[in-house]
């Protein structure tokens, strides 16, 4: 059985923030096509009402107008999310309800039928703006309020009283029908945004868990180099590069020398502090492109891609003589040396030949006294080993 599980405070608060951001750039649109509503209101009203009235409803419009377009527009520049842009934009909302509610103030009253024509351009700035406020409600309540309380007082003001409480309910039944519905589109238009945010943020969760179950598949838990399997991957990578290109690889091998011993006489816990050192120490002497991987108990396996047989050995050699000029562990006093194998991979070889190599050359220099670089084929040794 699945559970949803329930929104956090971060979904929802982003939920909230991504809601109001749109509703500043929703409204800014809105206000941006407002003249085109002025310019059909002054075409209708024009002979038939007073011109000075005409003009006064336009200067209260446009003040409003210009006013909010400015403070939208700073609001939107400065990411819409500040504390003090929620107010701003409750006013810009309840303004610019003012500003189309002063129209019944200045122009209904002369005419019937143009009375009839205004409402219903007013119900039609209505239905704008109950799509453009939906994802932030309150400043639509707060619009469509004074855009209420103005138009009523406006015509109380124009109308005989009859015609006036005709229209008061007529708009009041409109608006309160619009009011409710939008507030059912707001919830479902905030739910959409919080499930988008919460998905993408599962997403990226699922994205990170799933990096880090990788890293730690290719991982070596006791040393954080590489294991055995990330080792696989990228043997396989570097043949394919060597085929492309013809350029060389090699491996090391490395092998602590009598590790055992270590074991035996400091204990496993010991042990595995060596081992961790032994790994630290190798990574002083890798280059960024080198692979470092711990191969199984006390070996590991060094890639050294574009490396041909004669530099692996002088890698080999920096290692030996690091990993034998100073102690491994302090505390207790652990000195210890490596025996290292050395192959390059050749034409046509396969990467089990490339191993068999490299072990070949560790039981080499193990046979030959330990602490030395061995490789397979037999290149000079590197003189001063011991
Ligand atoms: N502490 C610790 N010991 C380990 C770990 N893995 C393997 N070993 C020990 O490493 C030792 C390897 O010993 P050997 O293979 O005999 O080799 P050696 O003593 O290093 O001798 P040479 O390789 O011949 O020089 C064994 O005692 C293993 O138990 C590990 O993760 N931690």
């Amino acid at each position: 059985m699945t559970t949803t599980p329930s929104p956090t405070e971060s979904d929802v608060s982003i939920a909230r923030a991504t809601g109001f951001s749109e509703c500043a750039i929703a409204l800014r649109r809105a206000l941006s096509t407002t003249p085109i509503g002025w310019l059909l209101a002054v075409w209708f009203c024009w002979g038939r009402v007073p011109t000075q009235s005409i003009v006064l409803w336009l200067a209260a419009a446009f003040t409003v107008w210009a006013g909010s377009l400015w403070v939208l527009q700073r609001m939107i520049v400065s990411g819409s999310q500040l504390p003090i842009h929620r107010p701003q934009l409750r006013w810009i909302a309840g303004l610019d309800g003012f500003g189309w509610g002063v129209l019944t103030w200045f122009l209904i009253g002369y005419d019937p039928v143009l009375d009839a024509t205004l409402m219903a351009l007013l119900c039609g700035v209505t239905s704008v703006n109950a799509q453009v406020y939906g994802t932030y409600v309150v400043a639509y309540y707060g619009q469509i309020g004074i855009l209420w309380v103005v138009s009523v007082i406006g015509l109380l003001h124009g109308l005989d009283s009859q015609r006036a409480l005709d229209y008061v309910i007529g708009l009041g039944v409109f608006i309160g029908l619009t009011a409710y519905y939008t507030g059912a589109i707001s919830k479902r238009l905030l739910e959409g945004i919080r499930l988008q945010h919460a998905n993408s943020s599962l997403a990226a969760q699922l994205r990170t868990a799933l990096q880090k179950v990788e890293l730690d598949a290719a991982t070596d838990a006791l040393t954080g180099h590489w294991n055995r399997r990330a080792l696989d991957d990228v043997l396989k990578q570097q043949v394919e590069r060597h085929t492309a290109s013809g350029k060389p690889f090699s491996i090391l091998m490395l092998d602590i020398d009598f590790f055992k011993n270590i074991n035996d006489e400091f204990g496993h816990m010991v042990g595995d502090d060596v081992l961790r050192a032994f790994a630290q120490r190798l990574r002083e002497f890798l280059r960024s492109a080198d692979f470092c991987a711990r191969f199984g108990g006390e070996e590991f396996v060094v890639v050294l891609p574009e490396t041909s047989l004669a530099t692996a050995l002088e890698v080999g050699e920096r290692i030996r003589k690091g990993v034998a000029q100073s102690p491994l562990l302090n505390k207790p006093r652990i000195q210890a040396t490596v025996s290292i194998g050395v192959a390059t991979m050749e034409k046509g070889q396969s990467i089990h030949a490339l191993f068999a190599a490299a072990d070949a050359a560790v039981y080499l220099a193990k046979n030959e006294g330990r602490n030395q670089v061995r490789s397979h084929t037999p290149m000079p040794v590197c003189a001063d080993s011991v």
